[in-house]
């Protein structure tokens, strides 16, 4: 079946917790990678993308819709126009595979959500959108699942590491180096010289190599 999925995209200094690593252009470049890998997967799992943008932004593959207000205002906008099931997924799940995409938009339950680590939301799949309402930031999952209690839904959890890995971190990159082939976040980090390294204490961390550092 053929749903929309609708892409909130932050294009201009996105991803500010990546500061210590990656000036301004380099997040604004990196977010736009993750977002292509996302954008690929979802029109492999036979969807449309349409994207939620806080600024003009083009893209040949992407419905565009430019709303400057917040991140639950613009989603809950959009909710309102939906007349058919959607998918908010989000724009940082580099590892997001087309098979994930599907496993959510195929759920027998009236919703199926995807937590992100540390209490976020990554991806809600829902067949009446109109009676929901986003409340993203914060524990964000477990007031989604407050909210669809509330309207009534029966809920599918979906337990997915790749679907669940937003990158929102310095830490996070280490997971797009390690699982993140053929992936264009990979490719950028990996032109920036960014690496894995094991540090002392044996633990995997990312570094960058110091003669490409443009911060
Ligand atoms: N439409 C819209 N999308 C947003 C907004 N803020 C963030 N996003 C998108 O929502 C998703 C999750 O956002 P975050 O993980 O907080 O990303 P971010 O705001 O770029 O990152 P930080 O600055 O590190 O918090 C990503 O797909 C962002 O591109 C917003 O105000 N409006
Ligand atoms: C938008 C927010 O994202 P995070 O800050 O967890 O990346 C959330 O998932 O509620």
């Amino acid at each position: 079946m053929y749903f929309h999925a609708l892409i909130p995209f932050k294009p201009v200094n996105p991803k500010t917790r990546l500061s210590c690593i990656l000036n301004q252009e380099e997040r604004e470049a990196f977010a736009r990678a993750m977002l292509e890998d996302v954008i690929a997967s979802v029109l492999k799992s036979g969807c449309s993308a349409t994207l939620l943008c806080t600024h003009p932004f083009k893209h040949d593959d992407a419905l565009i819709a430019v709303r400057k207000e917040s991140l639950n205002e613009a989603i809950n906008w959009a909710l309102a126009q939906f007349h058919c099931p959607a998918l908010i997924i989000m724009a940082d799940l580099a590892l997001v595979t087309a098979g994930d995409i599907q496993r959510l938009i195929r759920t027998e339950k009236d919703m199926a959500i995807v937590p992100g680590r540390g209490g976020g939301t990554n991806a809600i799949f829902l067949k009446k959108p109109k009676c929901f309402h986003a409340d993203f930031y914060g524990a964000s999952f477990l007031d989604h699942l407050r909210i669809a209690a509330e309207c009534n839904f029966s809920v599918d959890v979906i337990d997915s590491f790749r679907m669940s890995t937003d990158i929102d971190e310095k830490e996070d990159l280490v997971e797009i180096l390690i699982h993140g082939k053929g992936r264009k976040s990979r490719e950028f980090l990996e032109s920036l010289g960014i690496s894995l390294l094991i540090d002392e204490k044996g633990r995997v961390r990312v570094e960058r190599d110091a003669h490409k550092e443009t911060l």
